[in-house]
């Protein structure tokens, strides 16, 4: 299992509160250092790596000079606004010795759970990801009040992981991994090396934060590994204190614990797809589109006769073949009023007929399931 985890192209690094602001003393240069260096190593192995990382809360309260945590949401989210600039500016700074490139992205639950504004994220992070940036995440705490927060980054770690169809996730933390028992109160525990994600034993092993400065604790990391598994990602939890930890791992090195998914990625999504969507439209397709989609191509512009239905960009469409019988169903990169206008049309026709591209494909061959 450890030696698939080398293949790995995609992943999720997740570094919490504790590693990035040192116990809460402020940002920690030295691990925002190691951890741009061990992920530009990653790059040079030609992985992509999408960073989670927490802290914006910890060092804006370091900045505004409290030393305790507010209880306040207001008081919260004015540290984090403080605390993110400090926390991107250090990453950027120490990613540009490596010569890459970071872009900050800043995510809500709401941004994830509505279809539209869930493809223009996850159009925009692989746009960066194939321009070779390293995309740094942390949750929008300005504009979230808390029933609909994440809560924790290991949530968002996983959510961003099914988004992006990323392989593996790995939570880096100030433990070794997960322990039969929180270690900070059962010293005699011992490290899990290995197991399945939806094993419900792990859940049971698993406490809360064991910090004043963190959130999530290991409960919502087991949680973060069964949301990550559904979508086919494999979760490693680990200490981001280790030297080199992060190649070590990608080198499928036994190093702290691996909980392992059982369905692929791709087979995951479609799956997804198939079960969960409500059908707002549907396209008609002429043969030539028909034979593309069979053999396992996007769906494009041109081999689209008709469009019927209203709906938004990110909706569920049904594709039919001539005879009118469902052949696919998929989400769609344009509106139907805009889809209308594309429709028999080449991609390279998009631009003058609408004014802008969002993308080539009318229907992603990944956000596509054949019937
Ligand atoms: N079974 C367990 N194994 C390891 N750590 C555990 C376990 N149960 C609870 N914990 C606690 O979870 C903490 C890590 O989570 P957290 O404090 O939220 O860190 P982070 O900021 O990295 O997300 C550990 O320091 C530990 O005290
Ligand atoms: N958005 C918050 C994240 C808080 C959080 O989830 O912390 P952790 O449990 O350490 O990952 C921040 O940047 O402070």
């Amino acid at each position: 299992m450890r030696q698939r985890i080398s293949k790995t192209k995609r992943l999720i690094v997740k570094v919490g509160s504790a590693l990035v602001t040192n116990d809460g003393a402020g940002l920690s240069q030295d691990f925002i250092a190691e951890c741009a260096r061990q992920i530009a190593a990653l790059h040079a192995q030609g992985r992509q790596v999408v960073l989670v990382s927490s802290g914006a809360i910890a060092a804006g309260m370091q900045r505004l000079g409290w030393s305790t945590r507010p209880h306040g949401i207001h008081e919260l989210q004015a540290a984090a606004a403080v605390g993110q600039m400090g926390l991107c500016q250090t990453y950027e700074t120490c990613f540009a010795g490596h010569g890459l490139k970071a872009a900050q992205i800043l995510l809500t639950h709401e941004d994830l759970s509505d279809r539209t504004r869930y493809l223009n994220a996850r159009s925009t992070l692989l746009t960066l990801l194939e321009l070779g940036v390293v995309p740094i995440i942390n949750e929008n705490d300005t504009v979230v009040t808390d029933e609909i927060k994440f809560g924790d980054n290991d949530t968002l770690g996983a959510l961003v992981a099914n988004l992006v169809e990323a392989e593996a996730l790995v939570i880096l933390t100030d433990q070794q991994g997960l322990y039969s028992a929180d270690p900070r109160r059962e010293p005699a525990a011992t490290l899990i090396h290995e197991g399945e994600a939806d094993d419900r034993r792990f859940e049971a092993m698993a406490g809360g934060s064991g910090s004043a400065i963190s959130k999530g604790g290991m409960i919502t990391k087991i949680r973060a590994a069964q949301r990550a598994a559904r979508s086919g990602a494999h979760t490693l939890i680990a200490s981001g204190r280790e030297a080199d930890v992060l190649p070590r791992l990608m080198a499928g090195e036994t190093l702290g614990t691996l909980l392992y998914a059982t369905a692929t990625p791709l087979a995951a999504r479609k799956q997804w797809l198939a079960d969960h969507l409500q059908l707002a439209g549907s396209l008609a397709l002429d043969a030539g589109a028909e034979t593309a989609l069979r053999s396992g191509r996007s769906l494009l512009p041109i081999g689209v006769t008709a469009v019927e239905g209203e709906f938004e960009r990110g909706a569920a469409v049904a594709c039919r073949d001539s005879m009118g019988r469902e052949i696919a169903r998929g989400l769609i990169n344009y509106s139907s009023s805009e889809a209308r206008r594309i429709a028999r049309h080449g991609s390279q026709d998009i631009e003058a007929l609408l004014g802008y591209v969002d993308e080539e494909e009318l229907i992603h061959r990944d956000n596509l399931v054949l019937l």
